[in-house]
């Protein structure tokens, strides 16, 4: 049997009193893009940094490509087929680009540095301590990709990027996992993850709260109606079956009441029940993982 790209059991990790991961489980196959979400000091940074071996685990098992991160001879030889992008780039300053990615290819290849360097453009030639944060970003993504690694782990890869690049960057990857590689990402941003990963882990306070597959949370939790209507209606009036989270606001001094609700079928009998009211507004979209993460946080 093949190893899976990764491959966590149980992960602890604690500063002092401070519980920055615990009992966080998940798998990642090889080929998926796997979103890390949650907002500032859920534990991501802390994950990947056991994944990587510069941190290591209070308990727990973790595994890249099959090399058990805590063992020093599996892990150099994990690296060799690894990239990282880590959180806000912090290469030497006074260095140029080219010279970082030279210390990189004299380590573990670059053969695909050339044709990466097209797709991001960074300034090779200027030293880094000239960079903005974006062009940091950029290098980063060169020095992770260009030995063509099986697997790359990133920590927040969009950050400081302008959204041409992000776009630039989200195209880049789905063809990169096309062709085999496995993605496991870090972000805060739910529209991020929605756009490219194919499940999507919710970490909350040190812990995995959920594991999603991206196209079921979309079909599962179906679409959000939201409309305003003349004159009072009670909640009551929606309880249908497949219809969710009804939710009333105070009408407005002109009288409007607007109501929101999700809907994961039987659209027929929810949209005669709203042509029962007067409607002066309506609206309807799917569910984003915005409306997941209220789920696991609200
Ligand atoms: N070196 C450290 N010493 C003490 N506490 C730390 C250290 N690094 C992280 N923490 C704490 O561990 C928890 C998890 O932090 P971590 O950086 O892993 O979260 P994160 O999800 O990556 O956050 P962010 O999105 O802000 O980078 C937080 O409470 C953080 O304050």
């Amino acid at each position: 049997m093949t190893a899976k790209a990764i491959h966590v059991d149980g992960l602890s990790k604690y500063y002092g009193d401070v519980k920055a991961n615990e009992e966080v489980s998940f798998e990642v196959e090889t080929g998926e893009i796997f979103g890390f979400l949650g907002p500032n000091g859920a534990g991501k940074s802390t994950t990947i940094r056991l994944l990587l071996g510069f941190l290591k685990p209070d308990k727990g098992d973790a595994r890249i490509l099959g090399y058990d991160v805590t063992d020093g001879d599996a892990l150099v030889e994990a690296k060799r087929k690894v990239g990282y992008v880590p959180s806000g780039s912090s290469f030497h300053e006074k260095m140029t680009g080219d010279a970082i990615l030279d210390y990189f290819e004299s380590m573990r290849g670059g053969e695909r540095r050339d044709e990466l360097a097209d797709t991001f453009t960074p300034p090779l030639g200027r030293k880094v301590g000239e960079y903005s944060t974006g062009n940091k970003q950029k290098l980063a993504l060169v020095q992770a990709f260009m030995h063509d690694p099986d697997l790359v782990v990133m920590d927040e890869p969009t950050s400081g990027l302008d959204p041409l690049v992000q776009r630039r960057v989200y195209e880049f990857l789905l063809d990169e996992t096309d062709a085999g590689t496995t993605v496991f990402f870090s972000s805060h941003i739910l529209s991020e993850v929605e756009k490219i990963a194919d499940r999507v882990g919710v970490i909350r306070d040190g812990e995995m709260v959920g594991i999603e597959d991206i196209d079921e949370v979309v079909s599962m939790s179906g679409k959000v109606l939201e409309i305003e209507t003349a004159g009072r209606v009670d909640t009551s009036a929606f309880e249908i079956e497949g219809v969710e989270k009804v939710e009333l606001e105070e009408p407005t001094e002109g009288g409007e009441t607007r109501l929101s609700m999700v809907a994961t079928g039987n659209y027929d009998a929810v949209m005669k029940r709203i042509a029962e009211q007067t409607v002066v507004d309506l609206s309807v979209r799917e569910t984003t993982l915005e409306d997941l993460f209220m789920h696991y946080y609200a």
